[in-house]
């Protein structure tokens, strides 16, 4: 009985307590600027309770067709700003795009990153306009990528002859697509020597991955010891040391080899991210040339397979869009001879899959978060400065005040207009836009539409088991980039034998 009362009494003067600190708040807000509208926030944990249950960009569409496109949230101790319109996309990425041009520090930045020091994460500054150009003109650019196909083209021959060996049986295409984009974008970074690539590819993806929830320390970052109640920090630093070693064994590697050119020994192979890093006159500090390696294999590993495997499950349940795509690209190859990266440009059709592919699932549906540099009005309303910015690319994508049938997979809407994902068109903006719109934009789309055009070209697919279209379950998993749940297995059936001769891309 005694216990029963003490229970009583402590849930008692716990709802007291809760009841009074809502009122403080609520009395509080009475006399505090405009707000964006939101819903109701609980004393200490604000509204993190309104996004559970769900997938985030899901719940916060949910949650925006109540409130409206601009809605505040209180996530924890966090102060949170969510965009779920064109129209406040604008608002923020490009009127305002200066305030909200930095990131928040978050803790997996801060561990994997060297203390933000990646392209990524960076707060707003000279040092990432730095990086941001290296990127941009050296890494990134047009005449780099074509720098590497090369690369593509062995490893994009070996891809097609491992899905030809197993002709009629079941594959297994999400494992298959991720090791063929990951070692494309490990060997263009790290070089064709470097032995470690497996080694690598499998822990920055074991990384990503802890990395790409929300952590409670990120929802409360005056309590630091909540970051080792919910044990990611410990694990983040496991993978950190992990990647560490192996980045720092090939930047020594990189120097060795260039030392023995210099002296005559070595031969001269084409130049890797890495060597760009490393020549470049800034001196960067090992730290920062590791972090830039990191975000790249990082950001354009994951978001370019998922791309892949989403356009191949959309278009194994609309059988009409695939039959056109493989005439398509059937027709220009042959035309061509053989399948090459040039003939893309002339893929109408294959590029509006791509381009419909990521209106229905951006791989970042809610982009990367940005931060609120400065106090500012937004259509009336106050955007508190340190502000957390999220914008919900994925319900923008579905917007039905700006798509018409916004949930079905029609990749013709493309040729109909011009709409294009380079940041000027809100309602479109897969690849983010602004100062920190991604800079891997070509890289991408290299890395989505050449490899996609060849499953196309080379076989005709089907599900196994006898399992209908209609039945493929297309489930989101959330992650650093969202894709299928479960992976995608198909059985390709060989169209046009497999190459002989190494592509020519
Ligand atoms: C389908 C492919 C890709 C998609 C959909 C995609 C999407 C995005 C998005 C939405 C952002 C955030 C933009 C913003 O805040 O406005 C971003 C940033 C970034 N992406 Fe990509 N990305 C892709 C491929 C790549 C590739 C291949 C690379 C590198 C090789 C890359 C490197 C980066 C980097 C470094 C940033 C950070 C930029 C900054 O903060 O200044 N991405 N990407």
């Amino acid at each position: 009985m005694d216990l029963q009362i003490l229970l009583f009494t402590s849930l008692f003067s716990i709802f007291i307590c809760m009841f009074l600190a809502h009122k403080i708040i609520t009395k509080k807000s009475a006399s505090a600027p405009n707000l964006p509208p939101g819903p109701l926030k609980l004393p200490i944990i604000g509204n993190i309770h309104n996004l559970v249950s769900s997938l985030p960009h899901r719940k916060l569409r949910d949650l925006s067709s109540k409130y409206g496109p601009l809605m505040h949230l209180k996530l924890g101790e966090v102060s949170t700003i969510v965009v779920s319109s064109p129209e406040y996309a604008k608002e923020v990425l490009k009127t305002h795009d200066l305030i909200f041009a930095s990131r928040p520090p978050i803790l997996a930045s801060k561990i994997l990153s060297y203390d933000s020091k990646g392209i990524g994460f960076a707060p707003y500054g000279d040092y990432w306009r730095q990086l941001r150009k290296i990127c941009t003109l050296e890494l990134l650019s047009s005449k780099r990528v074509q720098s590497f196909q090369p690369i593509r083209e062995k490893e994009l021959t070996n891809f097609i002859k491992r899905i030809a060996s197993k002709e009629g049986s079941s594959i297994n295409l999400s494992k298959e697509v991720f090791t063929t984009i990951s070692t494309i974008i490990s060997r263009e970074a790290l070089g064709n020597k470097c032995k470690d690539h497996q080694k690598f590819i499998s822990v920055v993806k074991e990384a990503t991955e802890a990395a790409g929830g929300f952590d409670l320390g990120d929802l409360y970052p005056s309590a630091k010891w909540l970051q080792h109640i919910s044990g990611l920090k410990p694990k983040l630093e496991k993978y950190h040391q992990q990647t560490d070693r192996i980045l720092q064994n090939i930047i020594n590697e990189h120097r060795e080899a260039k030392l023995s050119a210099i002296e005559g020994q070595g031969e001269k192979a084409e130049d890797d991210l890495v060597d760009v890093l490393l020549k470049h006159e800034l001196g960067l500090s090992d730290d920062s040339i590791k972090a830039v390696i990191l975000d790249i294999f990082g950001g354009g590993t994951e978001t370019s397979s998922v791309t892949i495997i989403w356009a191949m499950a959309e278009m194994i349940k609309n059988p009409r869009v695939m039959k056109k795509v493989q005439a398509e690209v059937r027709e220009e190859f042959d035309n061509e001879g053989k399948p090459s990266e040039s003939g893309i440009e002339n893929l109408k059709y294959l590029k509006s899959v791509v381009k419909e592919t990521l209106r229905l699932h951006p791989p970042g549906p809610l982009l990367l978060p940005r931060l609120c540099g400065q106090a500012c009005e937004i259509n009336g309303y106050y955007i508190p400065v340190k502000s957390k910015v999220i914008i919900n690319a994925w319900a923008i994508g579905r917007d039905p005040n700006h798509w018409t049938e916004p949930e079905r997979f029609y990749p013709e809407r493309f040729i109909e207009n011009s709409i294009d994902y380079k940041g000027n068109n809100f309602e479109y903006i897969p690849f983010g836009a602004g100062r920190r719109i991604c800079p891997g934009l070509t890289f991408g789309l290299v890395s989505v539409e050449f490899p996609l055009a060849l499953l196309m070209y080379h076989f005709d697919w089907k599900l196994p088991n006898g399992m209908k279209s209609e039945d493929l379950d297309m489930t989101e998993a959330f992650g650093i980039s969202v894709c299928l749940k479960d992976d995608l297995k198909l059985i390709p059936i060989t169209f046009h034998p497999q190459p002989t001769q190494p592509l020519q891309c």
